[in-house]
C-alpha cells in the first residue's frame, strides 16, 4: 500500500478512511497474506495526523475523527496479515504510530528522516495506546524518555534504539521489503497469527474496552482553548519554517 497524499501524506480523515477500507479489501482477500506500507511521496513517509483535523472544529467532528484514528490502530495493530512499513521518509507522531504498528519496520538510512513520538512538542499527549505500542516496541526507558521529550530520532538513532529493526540504502528499500516479507510468509499462517495475536491482545482489548472513554477524553482534552493555542502556534511555525 503506498501513501499518496502530496505535500506530507498527513492523515486526514480522508486518508485514514480509505485507509481503513484499503486494508479491510487486503484482510478479506484470502489471497493476500501480507502488506508492505511505503510512501510515493518524496521523503516524506507521513507527516502523522492531519493537524487541520484537531483545529477550529466542532466537538462532533474532534470525536468522528478520533473514532477513525482508534479504528484505524485496531485495525492495523490486531491484522491477521504479514506487515512491514517500508519508511522512505520522515515519520513523526500518528506516521511513527503506523510503523510502530506493524511487524516490522526498514527505514531508509537518510540522516534527514527523523521518527518518533513527537506529540509532547506540539503541547499534546499521545494516548495510552500509542503509548503501549511504543513500549511493546523499544521497551518502558526509551519510550519513557522519548515520549516525554517529545523526541524525533534520526534514522540512525532510531535504529540503535529499537524503532526501527532495519536501515537500507533507499534503493535496496523495496528488495529488502519483499525479502522480509518472504521470511515471515515461510512460516505457516496459522502459528504466526495466533502468536501474533497473543502478543498484542492485551493493548487491543485495552483499547476496545475503553474506546468511548477515549473519544471523550481526546475531545474534552483538544476543545481546550489553551490546546488549540498551541496547535495554532505549531501550524504557525510550520508555515514560517518555509519562508
Ligand atoms: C491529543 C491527543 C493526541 C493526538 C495525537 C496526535 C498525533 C499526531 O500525529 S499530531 C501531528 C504531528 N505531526 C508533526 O508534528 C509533523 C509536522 N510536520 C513536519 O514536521 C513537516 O511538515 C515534515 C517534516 C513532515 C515535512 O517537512 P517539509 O519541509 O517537507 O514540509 P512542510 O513545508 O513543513 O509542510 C508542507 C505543508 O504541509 C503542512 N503540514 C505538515 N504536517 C502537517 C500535519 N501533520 N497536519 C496538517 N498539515 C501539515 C504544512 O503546514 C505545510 O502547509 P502549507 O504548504 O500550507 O504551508
Amino acid at each position: 500500500m503506498k501513501f499518496k497524499s502530496p505535500p506530507v501524506n498527513s492523515l486526514s480523515l480522508d486518508f485514514i478512511t480509505e485507509f481503513c477500507i484499503g486494508l479491510e479489501k487486503l484482510e478479506n482477500n484470502r489471497e493476500c497474506r501480507g502488506v508492505i506500507f511505503t510512501s510515493a511521496v518524496p521523503n516524506i513517509f507521513s507527516s502523522g495526523l492531519d493537524i487541520t483535523e484537531m483545529c477550529g472544529k466542532s466537538m462532533e467532528h474532534y470525536a468522528e475523527f478520533w473514532r477513525a484514528v482508534q479504528e484505524m490502530w485496531l485495525r492495523l495493530y490486531g491484522s491477521n496479515m504479514v506487515t512491514v512499513a517500508a519508511v522512505n521518509g520522515s515519520s513523526p507522531a500518528g506516521g511513527c504510530l503506523i510503523a510502530l504498528t506493524c511487524d516490522y519496520r526498514i527505514m531508509v538510512e537518510n540522516p534527514k528522516f527523523v521518527i518518533g513520538l513527537n506529540e509532547a512538542q506540539l503541547g499534546i499527549v499521545a494516548p495510552f495506546w500509542f503509548k503501549d505500542t511504543f513500549v511493546n516496541t523499544v521497551g518502558h526507558r526509551v519510550a519513557e524518555r522519548s515520549l516525554q521529550l517529545g523526541s524525533l530520532h534520526s534514522a540512525s538513532e532510531a535504529h540503535r534504539l529499537g524503532l526501527v529493526d532495519e536501515l537500507v540504502p533507499e534503493v535496496k528499500l523495496q528488495e529488502k521489503a519483499a525479502a522480509v516479507m518472504a521470511q515471515w510468509l515461510a512460516l505457516p499462517d496459522h502459528a504466526r497469527q495466533l502468536t501474533k495475536s497473543m502478543m498484542r491482545k492485551a493493548v487491543l482489548d485495552r483499547l476496545v474496552a475503553h474506546r468511548e472513554e477515549d473519544v471523550q477524553n481526546f475531545v474534552n482534552f483538544i476543545s481546550k482553548e489553551s490546546i488549540q493555542k498551541s496547535l495554532r502556534m505549531y501550524m504557525e511555525m510550520l508555515k514560517k519554517k518555509k519562508r
